[in-house]
């Protein structure tokens, strides 16, 4: 996207929505978002944003210190994936507060720690969050306030031009957050100890969608399928914020849902060949979102897979990470939609660092290189190694890089090495080509047993690839002789499992899991405990809490 200011680069997101804006002629009004089969423009989205800053500003919010902005207040902000909340964190920054965005699923304890943590002053909730919100918000004493409903491009006419002089005016008058003041906090989800709330500015903000928009080449040509939850970065960066500040489309689906993503795939490209108007572009996912979608394949008639498969194939891009992508997924998705899923790797703290080719090899198993303008270094554990290949915790330093932990300066510094590296918990390791390989946080996945150093995520890519595994979560249990053992908990495939039981025997033995591991892994890589379980306890994001798993094993 051009930058239309006179500047070196933009300093807030409201300027980044003011050359959008700009962009947005009156006879050809830019559709930003669409939902529930309505299409909202930029123009719209603006319209509203100065709208609730307005709300915010009339409201006596503590931290204002009477002035005419929110000087750094928190905004918790509760919505479904819509306009509404795209708007809400529009107005949010629009008038110099923080966005707290907050998780839907959360229970009402959880929701309260989060508030109480960030000391959020207001809250903006849609209408069907209010019942619940009214109760937190009195409880932590914030202001409730409903987010106004986004007038769609279906309500209302074209009557652009003077609007968006008007709202560009505006914006270009509140210049009242810069660069480095904290625009968004976001909870970790807590895999490796307490959730904290990581701290991005608004350049951290502008920087993200200016490298991933960079990598991935997102236009406004693009349109995106967004059925991710807006409190993690995976979907407020990659399948929002960077496809906005590229001018692209988002179209959001709150609800994953294997059937409603494959037919609005096919929707897009009709089976005689064509492109429909408003098809979809760009899809990003975590792996149990495309493990679900190969199961719904297979449970296609043929006609119905042919359709699927080809419409999947016309999509530009196609991507996937926040956890590690089993190899038969990306295989099978490769020879049903001739698509090699993009896997890259992220955390809350930076955002994207590492990523697999847009043009060139991605290759299966790792997640590729540095993004442009990422740097990363690995601390080898052991210094005295002699082997070739460096294996130890990666660094990441990137102008993406989060401000600081709210209210925790101590674990904010220990957090970085000097140079202003930020130190991730994840112990990586580099392939002969430069390619990252991820083997796992350290605290979760690399497991000591005797002697040796193990990564969990490596086992786990092997056993899956057995045909009656269908999900598997590998962790190390305390033992008194080998420090720790390998324990692999197993998802057996719908058919072996009704097969067990109609033969009244589980889906796999443990000594039929060893005999079958000795091809494949070292001896003291093959379980020596196993749990078959009916399915793993995944969070929002599809991840596996180990360190909870291990607490109910007895392990911790
Ligand atoms: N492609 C990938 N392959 C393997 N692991 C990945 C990939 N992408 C992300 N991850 C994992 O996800 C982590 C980042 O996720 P996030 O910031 O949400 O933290 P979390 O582990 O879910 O929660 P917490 O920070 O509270 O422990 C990374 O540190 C890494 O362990």
């Amino acid at each position: 996207m051009e930058t239309n200011t006179a500047g070196p680069s933009f300093h807030t997101f409201m300027e980044v929505v003011k050359a959008v804006l700009r962009q947005a002629s009156a006879a050809n009004e830019r559709v930003a978002i669409r939902a529930d089969h309505k299409s909202y423009s930029y123009l719209q989205l603006s319209a509203s944003a100065l709208n609730i800053s307005n709300l915010l500003l009339s409201k006596d919010i503590k931290g204002t210190n009477g002035t005419r902005y929110l000087d750094g207040a928190r905004v918790g902000i509760v919505a479904k994936p819509s306009a509404e909340f795209v708007a809400a964190v529009l107005g949010t920054w629009h008038c110099g507060g923080v966005a707290v965005p907050l998780a839907l699923s959360y229970p009402e304890a959880e929701l309260l720690h989060v508030m109480n943590d960030s000391d959020v002053s207001m809250i903006l909730s849609t209408q069907e969050h209010q019942q619940l919100m009214e109760n937190v918000a009195s409880k932590c004493s914030a202001h409730l306030s409903l987010i106004p409903a986004v007038t769609s491009m279906e309500q209302s006419g074209s009557g652009a031009a003077d609007m968006i002089a008007k709202l560009i005016g505006e914006i270009e008058e509140s210049r009242i957050a810069e660069g480095d003041d904290p625009a968004l906090i976001l909870y970790t989800s807590g895999t490796t100890g307490k959730p904290k709330g990581v701290v991005h500015t608004h350049k951290s903000i502008i920087a993200q969608a200016q490298i991933l928009t960079a990598a991935w080449e997102y236009t406004c040509s693009d349109q995106f399928l967004h059925c991710l939850p807006l409190h993690h970065v995976h979907g407020l960066f990659n399948a929002l914020l960077a496809p906005l500040y590229a001018g692209s489309l988002v179209e959001f689906m709150p609800k994953f849902s294997v059937r409603g993503v494959w037919q609005r795939w096919r929707e897009s490209y009709p089976k005689d060949g064509s492109k429909a108007d408003g098809a979809i572009t760009s899809f990003t996912g975590v792996p149990t979102m495309y493990t679900r979608l190969l199961q719904g394949y297979e449970t296609m008639d043929s006609d119905l897979q042919v359709a699927s498969a080809s419409a999947a194939n016309k999509l530009r891009l196609m991507m996937c990470g926040s956890s590690a992508l089993p190899y038969p997924v990306l295989k099978q998705w490769e020879e049903i939609t001739g698509h090699r899923l993009l896997e890259r790797y992220g955390m809350t703290e930076f955002v994207m660092a590492l990523s697999n080719p847009l043009h060139g090899l991605r290759k299966a198993g790792t997640v590729g290189k540095p993004l442009p303008q990422v740097e990363v270094k690995i601390i080898a554990e052991d210094e005295s190694r002699t082997g070739t290949t460096e294996v130890g915790e990666l660094c990441v330093r990137s102008p993406s890089l989060f401000k600081g932990y709210w209210k925790q300066p101590k674990i904010t510094e220990e957090s970085f090495i000097d140079g202003g590296f930020f130190k991730t918990g994840d112990t990586v390791t580099v392939d002969e080509d430069g390619y990252y390989v991820i083997l796992g946080r350290t605290n979760a996945d690399i497991m000591k047993v005797g002697g040796y150093k193990l990564s969990a995520l490596d086992i786990e890519a092997v056993l899956l690839e057995h045909e009656v595994i269908s999900e598997c979560c590998v962790l190390g249990l305390p033992d008194k002789d080998y420090g720790e053992v390998v324990c692999a908990i197993i998802v057996p495939q719908a058919d072996a499992k009704r097969r067990s039981e109609q033969e009244l025997k589980p889906a796999i033995s443990l000594e039929e899991l060893q005999n079958w591991s000795k091809e494949k892994l070292a001896p003291y890589k093959i379980p020596t405990k196993l749990f078959l379980w009916d399915s793993l306890p995944r969070n929002a994001m599809g991840k596996v809490n180990k360190k909870e798993l291990k607490k109910l094993l007895g392990g911790l």
